[in-house]
């Protein structure tokens, strides 16, 4: 657990140095799926007093599974999106401002250009409006729940969008593992700000022709990509 703890701690200390968080609003996890624990960032520990030690592990219930500071406030929706995302290694959740613009405004990303096919094979979705009673009850459970039903519901391979922005709240975005999920949500922070200035430049803007998309996305993405390279 050493080593899960150490890379989600470096992968949490990445988001200030992309401009990804300000203050305490996002957090990074990463699992081990040979043992089904999760680690995850602390609730409301300030990023430069964060330390590997302070790394929370949490079952696949997202309880503790030894004694520590308290996991994040998001955890449940992380292990939700762990139960349910079986390929997925590592979430990351930020109010990245570009991002959250157009989850306030309801919208989701299109793509728009090769930029955003050369990570995301479609749209980055947003979730529906929840619900009084989600937002009532189990609302952090029920956050992981909404965007695993756009998911299905769209049929959408959360495999190749690995991102999704939840509706009046902000993105959550996945990845291989936790530095590969911070990859992601700087991708999808980037094409969220080109997004918004296609639009304002021509409001007429449509999604790419889906052969282009195709070309862009499996061309990096396709059997012989090697992940881990330089991403860039
Ligand atoms: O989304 C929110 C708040 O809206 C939270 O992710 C953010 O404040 C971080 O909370 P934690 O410090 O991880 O408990």
């Amino acid at each position: 657990m050493e080593s899960l703890k150490q890379a989600v701690w470096e992968a949490n200390m990445e988001l200030p140095q992309y401009g990804l968080v300000t203050f305490t609003w996002g957090n990074v996890s990463g699992i081990d799926r040979a043992s089904g624990l999760v680690a995850i960032k602390p609730s409301g520990v300030p990023y430069a007093e964060l330390r590997p030690e302070h790394i929370v592990i949490v079952d696949l219930q997202g309880n503790p599974v030894e004694d520590g500071l308290r996991p994040s406030s998001d955890t449940p929706t992380h292990v939700a999106l762990y139960r349910a995302f079986e390929g997925i290694g590592g979430i990351v959740h930020t109010h990245s401002p570009w991002a959250t613009s157009w989850a306030q405004a309801g919208r989701g990303i299109p793509a728009l250009g090769t930029t955003h096919g050369d990570y995301f094979h479609g749209e980055i979705p947003c979730t529906r409006p929840m619900t009084e009673a989600e937002i009532l009850g189990a609302y952090e459970l029920e956050t992981g729940n909404v965007i695993i039903e756009t998911f299905r519901e769209r049929g959408i391979d959360p495999n190749r969008v690995p991102a999704a922005l939840v509706y009046s709240h902000a993105p959550f975005c996945w990845g291989k593992d936790a530095h590969n999920a911070v990859h992601n949500a700087v991708v999808v922070e980037e094409v969220a700000k080109m997004g918004l200035h296609t639009f304002q430049l021509n409001p007429e803007a449509g999604p790419m022709d889906r052969q282009l998309l195709d070309r862009h996305y499996l061309r990096k993405h396709g059997a012989n990509a090697y992940y881990g390279q330089s991403q860039g």
